[in-house]
């Protein structure tokens, strides 16, 4: 489903990812983690095609398309969405109006027939229901005033709404209340189908307790250096990335 091969991609003249390498499956939930600063933004934001993001060598495959040479919104239609560290607001657009805008391009880019306003109503309101989000955040500026787990709920929201075929959440776990965690694991275990992909960049162990991972990888100066099961987390936690900086050494010296 989704390739990425030997990616070299910098911001201004850093740069960031050097020789990143990550295959992903249908159905298969990747998590990312790493110390601050390793390159796990950069590469959600290189996938999704953000200004000043620029690939300098290297290659990302989607469905056997090349991915990198879409515009933004043709790889939204091709499929990929991303949840945003820090979602943008966009204050006078209704989260209602964005929302039925958004599904509605993509769906008519699946070929499918459009949303009518009554039949996305209903879709939306049992997703609000299922993220624990009520109905008036459908009337509410995009993310407009909205707290830290609001705005991730309505991320969660979207990715329900949206259907997309792989979803990178980047620090999804980043100051949500326990509760809020799971009502975010909850959207996103809803959404597995045995199709539909993830990538989730998290630091905490604790969110892949409710997003149960099929591979966890360790992503460091912009490279993933070490991958393994849901235990490879659990290691993390324990020990956390000294062993990083003992690894580099002993190769440096071997
Ligand atoms: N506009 C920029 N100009 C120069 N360097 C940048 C720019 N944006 C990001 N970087 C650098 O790129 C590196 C990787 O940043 P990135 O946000 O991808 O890391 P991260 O692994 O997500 O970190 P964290 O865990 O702290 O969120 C950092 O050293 C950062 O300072």
């Amino acid at each position: 489903m989704l390739s990425i091969k030997d990616l070299h991609a910098r911001v201004e003249e850093t740069t960031i990812l050097k020789g990143l390498n990550l295959e992903i499956k249908p159905g298969e939930v990747h998590a990312i983690m790493g110390p601050n600063g390793a390159g796990k933004s950069t590469l959600g934001y290189v996938l999704s095609g953000r200004d000043g993001y620029e690939v300098e060598s290297g290659s990302v495959e989607m469905d056997g398309k090349d991915l990198l040479d879409m515009e933004v919104e043709e790889r939204a239609q091709a499929g990929l969405f991303l949840a945003f560290q820090y979602p943008v607001e966009i204050p006078g657009v209704s989260n209602m109006e964005f929302m039925k805008e958004s599904v509605n391009a993509l769906r008519e880019a699946r070929g499918e027939k459009a949303l009518s306003s009554a039949e996305f109503l209903k879709k939306a309101k049992e997703a609000c229901k299922q993220v624990e989000l009520p109905l008036d955040f459908l009337k509410r500026g995009v993310n407009e005033g909205f707290s830290g787990g609001e705005k991730k709920r309505n991320e969660i929201m979207q990715l329900i709404m949206l259907e997309p075929k792989i979803a990178i959440l980047d620090e999804s776990d980043s100051g949500l209340d326990v509760d809020a965690l799971q009502v975010v694991a909850k959207g996103v275990n809803s959404q597995r189908d045995g199709k539909r992909s993830f990538i989730v960049v998290t630091h905490y162990q604790r969110l892949l307790d409710y997003i149960q991972p099929d591979y966890v990888h360790i992503l460091s100066k912009g490279k993933i250096v070490k991958s393994g099961g849901p235990e490879l987390a659990k290691e993390v936690e324990a020990s956390g990335y000294a062993w990083l900086a003992e690894a580099e050494a002993e190769g440096a010296d071997a």
